[in-house]
């Protein structure tokens, strides 16, 4: 049985019969990171804070190693201790230093055990030299450590993110995911984070959970997801990609369908060859490391990624090819 088990989870909004979250169903194994990747509004938070606890559900049931997360309608006080949820605020209390704030999740345990925990966290976080300091003094990197620092002190058995990179410097932030992956594997925790940055799913992540509108379409591992979308949302979510009609387009061998080719998979070339296609250059977009190349085949675009920079944006035509085993069939609805 899975560590946490989500079966037909349905979130409405408060006062209203609008749904938010519809009828989803997750599963996660203890240690492993799922991220909840969406557009804005897609529901990430509301369902993040309906698997606290926090938030009433509509329908459907949360079991978290075997227990029941229960309802906040259910129970006086909302929330479920062995869950944390970190806000993207951090949440520190500003007037205390590092340690006063490890200190107030530990405030029911002894004097003794608040000592050796804390000393035990402060290294966990690497945070050893910053303890004496205000949560001003520090960086938004190393205040993200304290909270989680804070968060991990009763040994959460599920711990939720909400955005939680959305304020780190985008230089520093590659370093710290692998900061952030490298302690949740030591603690061997079990993390739901919610992002819309598909590079911090993929490099943090063991799971992926694609959202739109509420509903979510596939559920896997990064490769998985990038290599096998199952929808045209996921394709086109994860970079640069064309959605292709077998009917429509010549580019394509196929009896019917929608395809997904990336960008990248077309081959291109400025002058024609055999297999290759003549199409119209409409654009180029030079983005340094690689241009893009927005081009027109019988009133069908599509995108090209050109790794080599090598096409010259003022020429008319580019001929190109999708070689069979690059495309993807996908749903479109
Ligand atoms: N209390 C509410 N009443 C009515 N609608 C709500 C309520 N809370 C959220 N919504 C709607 O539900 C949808 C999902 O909201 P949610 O905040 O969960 O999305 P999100 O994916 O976290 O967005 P973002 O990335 O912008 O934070 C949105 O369309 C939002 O307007």
């Amino acid at each position: 049985m899975s560590y946490l088990q989500v079966s037909n989870l349905q979130v409405k909004a408060k006062n209203s019969d609008n749904i938010i979250i519809k009828d989803i169903d997750l599963s996660m194994n203890k240690g492993e990171i799922l991220a909840i990747l969406g557009a804005s509004g897609s529901g990430k938070t509301t369902l993040l804070k309906s698997l606290s606890g926090l938030l009433a559900r509509s329908k459907g049931n949360i079991l978290l190693d075997g227990k029941e997360v229960i309802d906040p309608t259910k129970k006086l006080v909302a929330g479920n201790s062995d869950i944390a949820l970190v806000h993207q605020d951090y949440a520190l209390f500003p007037n205390s230093n590092i340690i006063e704030n490890l200190k107030y999740p530990l405030r029911r345990t002894s004097k003794e055990y608040q000592e050796y925990r804390i000393k035990e966290l402060l290294a966990l976080c690497g945070l050893e030299d910053k303890k004496d300091k205000l949560p001003y003094q520090l960086s938004g990197g190393e205040k993200q450590r304290v909270a989680i620092a804070c968060a991990l002190a009763n040994e959460p058995s599920l711990l939720l993110f909400d955005e939680p990179f959305s304020n780190l410097d985008p230089l520093l932030k590659h370093d710290f995911l692998n900061a952030f992956k490298e302690i949740f594997s030591k603690t061997n925790t079990t993390v739901i984070f919610v992002t819309h940055h598909v590079d911090e799913a993929m490099i943090l992540a063991d799971k992926i959970a694609m959202i739109r509108e509420g509903e979510i379409l596939q559920v896997g591992r990064p490769k998985e997801l990038y290599d096998y979308p199952k929808h045209s949302y996921t394709a086109q979510f994860f970079g640069y990609t064309n959605i292709l009609s077998a009917k429509e387009s010549s580019l394509i061998n196929k009896d019917g369908g929608y395809y997904a080719v990336r960008a990248e998979e077309i081959e291109y070339s400025p002058i024609q060859k055999e297999g290759f296609e003549e199409t119209k250059l409409i654009r180029t977009d030079y983005l340094g490391l690689y241009s893009i190349h927005h081009l027109l085949k019988a009133d069908i675009k599509l995108s090209v990624i050109d790794l080599k920079n090598e096409i010259e944006m003022k020429q008319e035509k580019i001929y190109v090819r999708i070689p069979e085993q690059n495309l993807k069939e996908v749903s479109i609805d």
